[in-house]
């Protein structure tokens, strides 16, 4: 890790993705931005995280289209290079290991929400595989808020039999109650971050208990969410008709993904945002497999915020 004391920088402005408020700007075009009182630009592998003495970091991925040339200081540095400045150990968020600095950005984000949220809950929506459950921790991490997968609390309930093993034992409108009541109940508490079931958004009824707190949808292409579902396995969500192996394994997913979306698609837009990987990583010049779920979560606190400022606006 390198880190260089500047003054001021220049990016391109796809890659902003910090609160504009946080930085004094110099300039801005539509394709650069130029940041005074940049006070550290630390560069690890591929992440450049800028800070400004206010304590504002701004975390940009180094990558094709961000080298290092178009990421100008325009000031020299006053010092040489220092060295690692943050340690360099990783905070974990269930199996998903988010690298410290990463995590201190994603707090500072976090923190900035909190007051907003006022223990809000956070209902994350979206197909099977969307990344509910990695992101969603990781969230939970970044917001110190707990993290609960309501697929878990009805399996709980249930008496610890899984959700696989409940769609053969009972016929799925039993699942759809099952998962209304667990819902109903996690609707009473605060400071959650939910990872639902991908069609928990289909019952009116659940979105009555969502409007409690926000709720996000994460929109994955079809061949992304059939890509990861296939190298997970299937055995653990029954509406993918179990498992297949080889490369019919992926056909057959990307088959009943597509089926289940198309009923699905209207319930997901009601959301009260959305996070749409595709949108992200074209911003980014990034492919979607490329997006981690630091990044992604990162987005979907942007998309909060967003959502927050409106609310409040409306409220005027
Ligand atoms: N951003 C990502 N990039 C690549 N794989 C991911 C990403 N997010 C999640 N995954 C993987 O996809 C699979 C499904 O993720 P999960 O969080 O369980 O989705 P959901 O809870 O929406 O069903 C898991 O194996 C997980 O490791
Ligand atoms: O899309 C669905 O209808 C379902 C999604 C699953 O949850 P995940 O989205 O966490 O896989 C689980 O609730 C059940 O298998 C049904």
């Amino acid at each position: 890790m390198e880190t260089l004391q500047v003054k001021n920088v220049q990016i391109p402005s796809a890659h902003f993705r910090g609160s504009r408020t946080d930085w004094q700007q110099l300039s801005s075009s539509k394709n650069s931005l130029s940041l005074a009182s940049v006070s550290k630009l630390q560069g690890s592998g591929r992440n450049i995280l800028l800070s400004n003495n206010q304590n504002n970091h701004l975390l940009l991925s180094k990558d094709a289209s961000v080298s290092t040339h178009r990421i100008r200081c325009c000031a020299a540095p006053a010092h040489p290079p220092l060295n690692g400045c943050l340690p360099a150990t990783c905070s974990t968020s269930g199996s998903y290991k988010v690298h410290a600095e990463d995590m201190l950005l994603l707090k500072k984000r976090g923190a900035d929400l909190v007051s907003d949220l006022r223990g809000t809950c956070i209902y994350l929506v979206g197909m099977m595989g969307s990344g509910k459950s990695t992101v969603g921790k990781v969230l939970a991490d970044a917001l110190e808020y707990q993290f609960v997968d309501s697929d878990k609390v009805i399996e709980e309930a249930a008496g610890g039999v899984s959700v696989a093993e409940l769609f053969k034992q009972q016929d799925e409108m039993s699942f759809r109650c099952a998962e209304t009541q667990a819902l109903k109940q996690l609707s009473c508490s605060v400071h959650l971050v939910v990872a639902t079931g991908g069609g928990i958004v289909i019952r009116p009824e659940n979105w009555s208990y969502m409007r409690y707190g926000v709720s996000v949808y994460l929109d994955v292409p079809l061949e992304s969410l059939a890509e990861r579902v296939v190298a997970a396995g299937t055995h653990s969500r029954p509406l993918l008709g179990g498992e297949t192996r080889g490369t019919s394994a992926y056909t057959q997913a990307l088959e009943r993904l597509s089926t289940i979306y198309e009923n699905r698609a209207s319930c997901y837009a009601n959301a009260d945002a959305k996070v749409s990987l595709q949108k992200l990583a074209t911003s980014l010049g990034y492919q979607v497999g490329d997006l981690t779920p630091t990044l992604i979560a990162m987005q979907t606190l942007e998309e909060i915020k967003e959502l927050l400022i409106h609310r409040k606006q409306r409220e005027k």
